[in-house]
């Protein structure tokens, strides 16, 4: 995936430098001034809330009409909302969660059986280094691709707890559904054919599953979980930890935290879609932090069209008073690995 000629530096799982919280690497830290990463606001009056849709008023004639401008207006103003009444039971996300939490607890060894190769994403790690200078994220990582299915590659996937797979296997089919769902909505809220975004991914979509895993570090205010950053997906579904909260949205160019919704999930829009959409809906800057005292873990899905796919913005949502604003792209999820590692926003390449 990561098509690098560099070397990669090998660095060591976050979950071991947590247990030398008094010599963090220099590479983890945010120096300027502690950069407040948790004091972002926490949304109050009713325009800054983050929307809350309800996917079962979404899918019943009667309703629909009045959600899918619900839908129109969450991702034109803050690019994404958090799903209820999504229809996967409670007790399933918490098996979810639960398999990862005990992946992420086994002894080193037992985890490195699914380490991901030099230069590659996919399977138990952290971040890519190609250079000392580079700020990393702390956090530990099983990435897996899950669509399609011939592609995936079992030697990543753990085998331990031993229902890790069965439930990877159950927790994709569920989202890759609902994904069809929240795609058909987002065209029909645009008043476009509901197959437009389905028919810009093709027959074969890609999907990855990322499971996050941030052990608590004793300096919040100085190091983030995950770094300022855009989806280069379609569409994201993050499942959030039940207790520990640390994922936040920049919109008007101030930092809100997406409060925990039992159950809920937080959907956002991908640089894709900004794209297919000619920029009507954003894709917006998000990032993970962290928690001084205790564990998060989220999980995280993207949706990917069809990598052969050229990606452009869609023909009837072009016109004169808003004319094509992003490039044809192809293999975007390329173009975006080489940005991210450096901090940069591939978005801004694709832009005219
Ligand atoms: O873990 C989180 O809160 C955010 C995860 C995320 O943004 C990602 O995996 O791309
Ligand atoms: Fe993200």
């Amino acid at each position: 995936m990561a098509e690098s000629g560099e070397e990669e530096i090998i660095g060591k799982p976050v979950q071991e430098l947590q247990l030398n919280p008094q010599n963090l690497p220099k590479s983890y830290m945010y120096e300027e001034g502690g950069a407040g990463f948790c004091d972002a606001l926490v949304p109050s009056q009713d325009d800054e809330l983050i929307p809350v849709l309800d996917l079962h008023l979404l899918s019943s004639p009667s309703t629909a009409q009045e959600e899918l401008a619900k839908l129109r207006h969450a991702l034109q103003s803050w690019g994404c909302f958090q799903a209820i009444n999504h229809g996967l039971e409670s007790s399933f996300l918490d098996k979810v969660r639960q398999v990862s939490k005990q992946f992420f607890q086994l002894p080193k060894e037992e985890k490195q059986k699914c380490a991901r190769e030099p230069n590659d994403v996919e399977g138990y790690g952290n971040d890519i280094i190609y250079s000392a200078n580079q700020r990393l994220d702390w956090t530990d990582r099983v990435y897996l691709k899950v669509l399609p299915e011939d592609t995936r590659k079992f030697k990543f996937w753990p085998q331990n707890p031993d229902d890790f797979r069965s439930t990877v296997l159950q927790y994709t089919e569920s989202i890759k559904m609902l994904s069809e769902v929240i795609l058909k909505a987002m065209a029909k809220s645009l008043n476009l054919e509901e197959d437009t975004f389905l028919n810009e991914c093709g027959e074969r979509c890609d999907a990855f599953l990322r499971f996050n895993y941030y052990p608590p570090c004793p300096m919040p205010d100085h190091v983030l979980g995950l770094k300022t950053h855009t989806d280069g997906s379609t569409i994201t579904f993050l499942l959030q930890d039940k207790e520990v909260e640390g994922f936040q949205v920049l919109k008007d160019d101030k930092w809100f935290k997406v409060p925990i919704i039992a159950d809920a999930l937080v959907i956002n829009v991908g640089d894709q879609i900004e794209i297919m959409s000619n920029g009507i809906f954003q894709s917006p800057l998000h990032r993970a932090v962290i928690n001084a005292e205790k564990a998060r873990l989220t999980v995280a899905m993207f949706f990917l069209p069809d990598s052969g796919k050229e990606i452009k913005p869609v023909d009837k949502l072009v016109n004169e008073s808003r004319p094509v604003l992003y490039r044809t792209v192809k293999n975007y999820v390329g173009i975006y690995f080489q940005h991210y590692q450096q901090g940069k926003r591939a978005i801004e390449a694709s832009k005219i």
